[in-house]
């Protein structure tokens, strides 16, 4: 199996290294299109020469093409590759918001998987949600979900606007976790502790945290009760967070978050 990687950045990066070192893909097996050199990114043993910057009859001969580019340059790329593209191709889209159909009509393919990975794929821990065209057969839908499972977990959903929904939750999700955790340690900070002793105590009490509640039967609810005992400190912080409506808060940025998603794609 060939497969033509197009942008190599975060995500790009994310799937050579992941299908290199699953050994699900042989290294040279492994093509590479990018707007430009890739000099000082890590190639993860794929040699020079399958790295590419402008689009060949040569580099399009693969069985799958991964789009991994940011939603607003597709327009170009699209542009740039769909003289290239055949209807045998199964193309893979990470990117927010490019609809299957607007896949479809640019690129003048049938085959199309549109998915929505999150960074923690770098690491094997991803949580990807995918959906297909209906020209996708069974098979080819168990390749690309072997695939995508070389970064983590996935799940497949037959309704496509549930990915604007999915990239609203666990793709940008890590983000919010991060913006969490940063407001945690600068309390830390201000509170007396070193740079990093803070990192280190709100790291692992996120780590210890999530990993309890995995480990339960318990909702986050009745963790959240037997952390906050009646009259003491927990109860007092929850307070703050409630008469200050951060749950309403993160409610409104996950929704902002979906309608951007609906947005890219209603401009392509
Ligand atoms: N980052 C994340 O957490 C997640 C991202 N996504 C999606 O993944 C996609 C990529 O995101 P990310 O990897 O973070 O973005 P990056 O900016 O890190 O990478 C994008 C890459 O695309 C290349 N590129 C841009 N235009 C072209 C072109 N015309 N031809 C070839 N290569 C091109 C860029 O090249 P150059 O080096 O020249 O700039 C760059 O290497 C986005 O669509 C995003 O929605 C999905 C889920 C999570
Ligand atoms: O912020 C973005 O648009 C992309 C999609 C999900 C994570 N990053």
């Amino acid at each position: 199996m060939r497969i033509l990687i197009i942008g190599y950045g975060n995500m790009g990066q994310t799937y050579a290294n992941s299908f290199v070192s699953s050994g699900f893909v042989s290294s040279s097996d492994i093509l590479i299109l990018n707007r430009s050199e890739v000099d000082k990114k890590n190639r993860y043993s794929i040699q020079k020469s399958n790295f590419n910057t402008k689009p060949s009859i040569e580099i399009f001969d693969v069985d799958i093409i991964i789009l991994a580019v940011k939603p607003q340059d597709f327009e170009t790329l699209s542009n740039n590759i769909k003289a290239f593209i055949r209807k045998e191709h199964i193309v893979l889209s990470v990117m927010a918001g490019v609809t299957i159909t607007s896949l479809i009509k640019n690129l003048n393919c049938t085959k199309v998987v549109r998915s929505m990975p999150n960074i923690p794929t770098q690491i094997g821990l991803g949580m990807t949600v995918f959906c297909a065209s209906s020209d996708i057969d069974r098979k080819e839908l168990f390749i690309v979900q072997n695939l995508i499972n070389t970064t983590g977990k996935s799940i497949y959903i037959d309704k496509e606007e549930m990915l604007n929904a999915a990239t609203a939750v666990s793709g940008s999700g890590p983000a919010y976790v991060f913006y969490f955790m940063n407001a945690m340690i600068e309390s830390a900070i201000q509170l007396g502790f070193s740079k990093s002793e803070a990192e280190f105590l709100v790291s692992q009490t996120f780590i210890g945290a999530v990993q309890l509640q995995n480990r339960s039967t318990l909702s986050h609810q009745e963790w959240i009760n037997k952390v906050a005992s009646k009259g003491g400190t927990t109860e007092s912080a929850l307070q703050v967070f409630n008469a200050n409506h951060v749950n309403d808060d993160i409610k409104k940025g996950v929704e902002a978050a979906n309608n951007r998603a609906i947005e890219l794609g209603n401009k392509k």
